[in-house]
């Protein structure tokens, strides 16, 4: 074990397996975790890091991982879907799989589209992996989806849909697992009796159940990518395919023709807004294992001078600490988010089952908002840890590349994030209810007080200095007065609309001001929803830990976002000279605690995969080692010399 290491962790101030409890939801929890991370020992899951293969290499590799994880599954009984998700996160490390797709999005569809009739025939086809599935809705020339132009048009005459990919535009392109599935849930447009009824799911067979010959369709490999190495994102291309009337999810078309709406025509984007709630808790996991790394690392790694002693660990370096502490704030709040996210998500989709709709636009908007939210903030952390890292970063054995790569179209999938942010027609509905006098409830209930509260750009010298930056709650009160740039969002529109503009464009043209208050209204969720975990902590030395990094949060939000506290009048400018003093104290009280903090995460070293991150700190001998069984090393003579340069 390396001695730094070894003496940051007898400097925490409270104990790390509990906060471990903590943040698991529970010892049972973790215990669990902690059962299923033991796969990890098992041999078959003994693999060659995947940066040392080809990308052919890397599919066959995570195929073959796929299939052995399923088979261990059933061997190891694990049926519940949240243990399955921790088992295959675990096995998974810091990749994404083939069958992934099959997981997150082609069962979800099944599980809650699919009539009785449709459940009976399909869920056990689909959960013995005999059927493979993909999710395919994006288009070559869309993914807005009331554009797609896929058609699905019914003919009563064979009680059948016949599915067209009518132009190149219109070709399927992304859904994962091109090569590997051998059906789709495929989102087209309905045509029945000559009329177009909007989106919908059918299921396609796209290759032959023994063979794997592509039936005649166009199916395949959309080639490499920025990341992904391992998925083949594919491309679908269906020229009058005919698939029978049971294959439609729901079943809208009766035999003669006759369209029944469904209570819901947004029911049919159930699985999007499911990932979507999922991706806040991945943000946490990436943010949570993007700070592991380089805080384990900055502790063993020493350099340059701070006086003139031995060259300081660079954890001391007051920038260093202001790089990754902020990180390490979100990375707690973020897990704070994603539990508060998955709870809402089955919370209103209990209620949806049970046909009752009501907080359906919230949950669409909430879930929008954060995915865009958590995942842009994710995305640009990586990359703050991975250059506080200096060259070793770069490297792909500190696992922070490959993070990157992975995570960053998070930003793109399951709906762009500015469109996600876009959004937000719920936040200015709501507001414009509660200005006509509407009592709102849940957490869009804020907006009830605005009128009292006059939020509004006035000069601050007219305003009551009402924040103590010490205070928690008085910081939550701001994020929340802040979050009122509603109002400006939607008096831009309304002013726009004055200017005799059509809605479309009114809107387009207060995009901007939309997108800034839906970042505040989540920022806002963010805040809050870390300060009310806080009241649940019981253990007073974990409360007084995660109560600093809670105030860091806050006022670094500030700092970085000062325009918008100023200019509404909710910090005076001498409060907000205060702030970066209050900030450089809270990085000095976190500092002896930061190893333990990032060890309560508890990665096992297997999933972190990172040289830097290791738990022992025992970087340096195993850079070596890794760079040693680079295939470029394999012979001592590369066969360039004798080809080209001899
Ligand atoms: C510790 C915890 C760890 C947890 C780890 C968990 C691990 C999980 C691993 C997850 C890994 C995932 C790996 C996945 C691999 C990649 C998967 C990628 C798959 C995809 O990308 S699939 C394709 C996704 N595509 C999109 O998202 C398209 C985005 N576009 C849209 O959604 C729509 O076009 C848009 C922008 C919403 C507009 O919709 P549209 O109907 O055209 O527009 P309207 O203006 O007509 O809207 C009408 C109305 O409907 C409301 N609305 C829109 N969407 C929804 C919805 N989903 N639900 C409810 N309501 C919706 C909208 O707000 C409008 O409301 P009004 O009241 O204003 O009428
Ligand atoms: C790794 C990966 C896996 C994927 N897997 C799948 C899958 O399994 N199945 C599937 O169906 N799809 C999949 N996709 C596709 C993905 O869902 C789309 O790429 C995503 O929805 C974004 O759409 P787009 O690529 O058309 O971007 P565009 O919508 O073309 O975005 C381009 C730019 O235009 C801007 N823009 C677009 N519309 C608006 C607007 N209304 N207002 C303001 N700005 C706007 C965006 O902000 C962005 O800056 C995957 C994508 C990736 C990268």
């Amino acid at each position: 074990m390396n001695p730094d290491i070894v003496k940051e962790r007898q400097n925490a101030s409270f104990d790390v397996q509990k906060l471990t409890y903590i943040l698991d939801g529970g010892p049972e929890k973790t215990k669990r975790r902690r059962e299923i991370s033991l796969v990890l020992n098992d041999p078959d899951f003994d693999e060659e890091d995947p940066n040392f293969l080809s990308r052919s290499e890397r599919y066959e590799q995570a195929v073959r991982k796929s299939a052995q994880m399923i088979l261990k599954l059933r061997e190891y009984g694990i049926s519940d879907p949240a243990e399955i998700n921790c088992y295959k996160s675990v096995v998974r490390g810091n990749f994404h799989e083939s069958l992934g797709l099959h997981y997150v999005m082609f069962l979800p569809t099944l599980y809650s589209q699919c009539d009785q009739e449709q459940s009976k025939k399909w869920l056990p086809l689909a959960t013995s992996f005999e059927v493979l599935g993909t999710y395919a809705q994006t288009e070559l020339g869309h993914t807005h989806l009331r554009g797609l132009e896929t058609t699905a048009t019914f003919d009563p005459t064979t009680q059948e849909f016949v599915l067209n990919s009518p132009t190149v535009t219109s070709i399927k392109w992304w859904p994962g697992a091109g090569k590997t599935s051998n059906h789709a849930v495929v989102l087209a447009q309905l045509y029945t009796r000559g009329k177009c009824h909007g989106l919908h799911a059918f299921i396609v067979q796209l290759r032959h159940m023994d063979t794997h010959e592509p039936l005649p369709i166009l199916v395949g490999d959309i080639g490499p990518k920025f990341g992904f190495s391992e998925v083949d994102n594919g491309f679908l291309k269906l020229d009058h395919v005919r698939i029978p009337r049971e294959n439609m999810l729901m079943k809208h078309v009766e035999p003669d023709g006759r369209y029944v709406k469904p209570a819901s025509a947004k029911l049919t984007y159930g699985t999007m807004v499911f990932i979507r709630s999922l991706l806040v808790g991945l943000s946490a996991l990436v943010m949570a294992k993007s700070c592991t790394i380089a805080i384990r690392y900055s502790a063993v790694r020493h350099q340059s001078e701070i006086r003139s002693e031995p060259e300081p660990q660079i954890l001391d370096y007051q920038t260093q600490q202001y790089k990754l502490f902020p990180l390490l704030a979100t990375a707690y709040a973020f897990s704070f988010v994603g539990q508060y996210m998955t709870e809402t998500y089955y919370r209103i989709s209990g209620d949806i089952n049970q046909g009752d709709l009501s907080e359906l636009p919230e949950l669409h908007a909430v879930s929008a908002g954060l995915k865009a939210f958590t995942t842009w903030t994710t995305n640009t952390g990586i990359e703050v840890c991975r250059m506080s890292c200096g060259g070793h970063g770069y490297s792909r054995s500190s696992a922070l590349p490959d993070l990157y790569a992975e995570f960053t179209p998070t930003c793109t999938y399951e709906g762009e994030n500015t469109v996600m942010m876009l959004q937000t027609a719920y936040l200015v509905k709501s507001y414009r209810q509660a200005k006509a006098g509407e009592q709102l409830r849940g957490i869009m209930s804020y907006l009830n007080d605005m009128e009292q509260r006059h939020v509004r750009a006035h000069p601050a010298s007219a305003r009551p200095a009402l924040v103590d930056i010490n205070d928690l709650s008085d910081l939550v009160e701001s994020y929340k007065l802040r979050a009122a740039l509603v109002e400006s969002a939607a008096k831009s529109i309304q002013q726009e609309l004055q200017k005799r503009r059509s809605h479309e464009d009114a809107w387009n043209n207060s995009a901007i001001d939309l997108v800034k208050a839906s970042d505040a209204h989540c920022h806002y969720m963010v805040v809050k929803l870390f300060t009310d975990k806080l009241s649940e902590i019981g253990d007073p030395d974990i409360n007084l830990v995660l109560t600093t990094l809670a105030q860091l949060y806050a006022l670094h939000g500030i700092a970085l976002n000062s325009g918008d506290f100023l200019q509404a009048g909710l910090l005076t400018v001498p409060q907000m000279q205060q702030i970066p003093v209050r900030i450089k104290e809270l990085l000095c009280l976190i500092r002896p605690n930061a190893v333990a903090l990032v060890d309560a995460f508890d990665f096992p070293d297997k999933v972190l995969s990172s040289v830097l991150g290791r738990y022992d700190g025992n970087v340096y001998e195993n850079l070596f080692e890794w760079a040693r069984r680079s295939p470029l090393n394999a012979t001592e003579v590369h066969e360039s010399f004798h080809k080209y340069l001899k």
